[in-house]
């Protein structure tokens, strides 16, 4: 349910009472379960009765995991401390456990508050960090998709300053690798694949560069298209968006966290799904964050975490 002073507990109530979700899935809110239950009263949302724990749940019904030491006066709407990272820190690590342990069959995040998990001293920036660590995976990535646009980043979450330095011929194949196939997976045929340019109109030819394009991207693409991949790139980052252009892309490759979750929240925002590419086990999320300026109002859409469900159901087959 993500950080409980955010959004998270109440699109996790009302996609856990929705007839399309509870058609295909059984969802486990996982958090603190007093908190659900106080949000639940205040918005008059149904609160799953069973216990996820308990020998007497069907596993069948939607249930609670009571995960995350808290109380109801710890916690206050839209303001996150190091007590609300903590809980939902251990709750996303307890999904892990339980998911590995095939306990769970998939893992559908609710947005966390990194400063949050920060003043609580957890060691991960996000829960894509998080969870490379625990399942062991080198080649992962993040995508951000919808029905109209899929963006996969080459660095993550990194200041600006440092993504020149971080990208390698590497992470650009891997970006591409992983892509690529999640969506020739999702469309039955072999995804169109744009690699987008670092750097303005992708360095003119070394112009506006250092030149990226050129030592860097290049050969990243000529050593996917050498596995086979449909590919387009380096492109200039500011006209790979338009319309036209989208109607001949699957999956944009993009150098840096911006480059592509711009336009993907732009286009998307209400129903994006974000997935993390390369784990062991499924895990998608809701695109957006704590947007803790509305939180306990009853005014959040909850579009983007239940295409979040129904993506993570569909990744599970
Ligand atoms: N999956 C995740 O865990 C995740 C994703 C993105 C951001 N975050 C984190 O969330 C925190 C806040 O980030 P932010 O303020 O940049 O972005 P945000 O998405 O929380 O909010 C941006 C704007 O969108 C609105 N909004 C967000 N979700 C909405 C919804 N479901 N319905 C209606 N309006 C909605 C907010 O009210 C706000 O005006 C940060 O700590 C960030 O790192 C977490
Ligand atoms: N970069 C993501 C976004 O902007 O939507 C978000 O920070 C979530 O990251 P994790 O899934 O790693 O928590």
């Amino acid at each position: 349910m993500g950080d409980c002073a955010g959004v998270g507990p109440e699109l996790a109530l009302t996609c856990a009472a929705i007839p399309e979700v509870t058609e295909r899935c059984t969802p486990v809110l996982i958090g603190p379960r007093r908190i659900l239950q106080r949000i639940s009263e205040q918005l008059d949302l149904a609160l799953p009765s069973s216990d996820f724990r308990s020998s007497q749940w069907d596993g069948v019904s939607a249930a609670c995991w009571d995960v995350g030491e808290i109380e109801c006066d710890e916690v206050t709407a839209g303001k996150f401390n190091h007590r609300t990272g903590l809980a939902s820190f251990v709750a996303v690590d307890a999904a892990i456990t339980e998911t590995l342990a095939s306990r769970l069959d998939a893992i559908v995040t609710g947005p966390i508050q990194k400063e949050a998990w920060h003043a609580a001293n957890v060691p991960f920036i996000g829960h894509t960090e998080l969870l490379a660590e625990r399942t062991g995976t080198s080649d992962y990535s993040m995508m951000l998709t919808s029905d109209v646009i899929s963006c996969v980043l080459c660095t993550i979450h990194i200041p600006l300053a440092d993504v020149v330095g971080s990208l390698t011929r590497e992470s650009i194949v891997r970006a591409i690798r992983l892509g690529g196939a999640a969506l020739s997976r999702r469309l039955k045929r072999p995804a169109r694949v744009a690699v987008l340019g670092l750097n303005p109109h992708a360095g003119e030819n070394g112009l506006l560069s250092h030149g990226e394009e050129e030592s860097l991207i290049g050969p990243a693409i000529e050593q996917a298209r050498g596995e086979g991949f449909d590919i387009v790139g380096p492109l200039p980052p500011d006209t790979a968006f338009t319309p036209a252009m989208r109607d001949q892309v699957d999956v944009y490759v993009c150098m840096y966290h911006d480059q592509g979750l711009i336009p993907l929240k732009t286009l998307s925002f209400d129903d994006g799904v974000n997935v993390t590419l390369g784990l062991p086990i499924v895990r998608t999320s809701v695109d957006h964050g704590t947007a803790m300026n509305i939180a306990w109002q009853g005014k959040a859409r909850s579009t983007s975490m239940q295409r979040a469900i129904e993506m993570a159901i569909d990744l599970v087959g």
